[in-house]
């Protein structure tokens, strides 16, 4: 089947730019981007195009070429169902909140919501893809949803996985120059293998065809869980190094070069931080864990368990390195954050290490000061709102948000470096340190900054899995 017109529900960080490289790469399809959030489609569809809901490098350009040619972002979520021929779901799949399976399951609310959606609109024949990251055996329950719900007896459906590998601040050229594209479907039968065939050929336009992988269903819904289980693990493998690297006086920066150059093991992904963040890894581990204890498979939760449980250890630890260094006791005393986002280039601060280090501090009273070249103050409160801890009131009072650095650190007793972005190696630190209380105290969980510099201006420092010589 020549696929015409596509549809992709959910306009967020993997549904927009997912989308805009596909009607870019493929200017004969028609792609909408549909969302029911009135605003994020609003601002999908800004004049101004440094107002898109998502900050990504690149993404900006692509936008611009494609949208109003062939990629159109609505809020008419039926009409442009019924108008495609392929219809993908990216909605979001968070942790469950509530019931059974809270705090470790995915939520598929919103997936099932779409397939009951889709079910109750369609008219023609659809192929259905998983771009949301979803449990093994879900295309199992769209199937059933769409097969027996709506116009199911008149109309056919194919159910295709393809998991997104994309990682924010680099999602174009991930989506420009993937490792892989994943393909799961129904490779028994005649219909599963065409739509199958469809889909790689949307990817082919720009993406070789060694690279497009096509599997059976359930083996590329588990193979995303199983990616990001593994790059998750390697970072917490390196996290766990750095505490020990930090008793011993070795370094992990050079334990993670001396192992990685060691083509076995590779060098991506040693990067020892104050703790993976982000929408997906510790949520789709999270769900991993309570398939594996479904299936009664004790030893394999508990062995991926515990690569959230070690992310959990150096947040809190970073956290308490800095209590303990100031004396004992933030309380009252103004600590700068310098990064709020997970990670660098993106404006995206789901789970990001920051708000559980700035939660902790909090705790003992402290004052903290954010700076972040991204994200918006609004968001850095929904963030610490949303875990609970104390009141809205108290969360705006104890955390200011600065749009100018050096104002942020200024009268601080400590800077703390969260986000690892390029703007923070190029400031003026001996400005920063002659604004600052003393003793100045510097704590990079980033591992990106000059240590010796900043000592040689005065600074005391702590670098994340950096022991001092013995
Ligand atoms: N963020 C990433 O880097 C990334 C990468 C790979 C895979 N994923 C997976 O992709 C999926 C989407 O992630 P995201 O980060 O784009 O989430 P997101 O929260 O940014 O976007 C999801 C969007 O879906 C919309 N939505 C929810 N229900 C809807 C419905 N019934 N109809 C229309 N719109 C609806 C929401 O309003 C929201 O805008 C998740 O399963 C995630 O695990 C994310
Ligand atoms: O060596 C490293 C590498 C990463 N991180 C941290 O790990 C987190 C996740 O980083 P990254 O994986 O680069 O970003 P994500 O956007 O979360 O992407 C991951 O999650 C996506 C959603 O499933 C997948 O599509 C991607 O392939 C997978 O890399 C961030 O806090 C990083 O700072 C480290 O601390 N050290």
């Amino acid at each position: 089947m020549k696929i015409k017109n596509i549809c992709c529900i959910g306009a967020g960080y993997v549904g927009g730019p997912t989308m805009a490289v596909i009607a870019q790469k493929c200017p004969h399809i028609q792609v909408t981007v549909v969302d029911i959030n009135e605003k994020r489609i609003e601002a999908w569809n800004d004049s101004n195009l440094e107002k898109l809901p998502v900050y990504e490098p690149g993404l900006d350009k692509i936008v611009g070429e494609a949208r109003g040619r062939n990629l159109f972002f609505s809020t008419h979520v039926d009409q442009a169902i019924d108008q495609a021929d392929m219809i993908f779901i990216s909605v979001n799949t968070p942790t469950k909140t509530y019931g059974k399976g809270k705090g470790m399951a995915a939520d598929l609310k919103y997936i099932e919501l779409c397939a009951r959606q889709i079910a109750r609109v369609a008219t023609s024949d659809k192929i259905v893809v998983e771009k949301s990251t979803l449990p093994v055996r879900t295309a199992s329950a769209i199937k059933s949803i769409l097969d027996n719900t709506g116009n199911g007896s008149k109309v056919k459906f194919q159910i295709l996985s393809n998991p997104e590998f994309l990682a924010e601040g680099t999602a174009i050229e991930d989506l420009l120059d993937p490792d892989r594209v994943l393909i799961g479907g129904d490779t028994s039968t005649s219909e599963g293998n065409d739509a199958i065939e469809s889909l790689v050929n949307i990817y082919a336009n720009w993406v070789n065809k060694e690279q497009i992988l096509t599997t059976n269903v359930w083996s590329s819904e588990l193979s995303k869980l199983t990616a990001n289980a593994f790059l998750a693990q390697r970072v917490s493998s390196i996290n766990s190094l750095s505490e020990l690297c930090e008793k011993t006086g070795a370094d992990v920066n050079e334990v993670a070069k001396a192992i990685g150059m060691d083509s076995r093991i590779g060098s991506k992904f040693l990067k020892s931080s104050v703790g993976f963040g982000g929408s997906c890894f510790q949520k789709d581990i999270l769900n991993l864990v309570y398939i594996a204890k479904s299936y009664g498979l004790t030893e394999v939760a508990d062995y991926w368990e515990q690569v959230i449980l070690m992310n959990d250890h150096q947040k809190r630890r970073f956290a308490h390195h800095i209590i303990s260094t100031l004396f004992n006791t933030v309380s009252g005393k103004k600590i700068a954050f310098l990064g709020w986002a997970f990670k660098k280039d993106t404006n995206d601060t789901r789970e990001s290490a920051a708000i559980y280090v700035a939660d902790e501090l909090l705790n003992e009273q402290s004052q903290i000061d954010v700076y972040d070249p991204k994200v918006e103050e609004q968001q850095m409160y929904t963030d610490l709102d949303y875990l609970n801890t104390r009141s809205s009131k108290d969360n705006r009072e104890g955390l200011t948000v600065h749009q100018d650095p050096y104002r942020a650190c200024e009268n601080a007793h400590a800077i703390a470096v969260l986000t690892e972005w390029d703007e923070f190696k190029t400031y003026d630190w001996q400005k920063l340190y002659d604004r600052m209380q003393k003793p100045a105290f510097l704590f990079d969980g980033r591992g990106i900054l000059n240590i010796e510099e900043l000592e040689n201006i005065g600074f005391v420092c702590y670098k994340i899995g950096k022991g001092k010589d013995l």
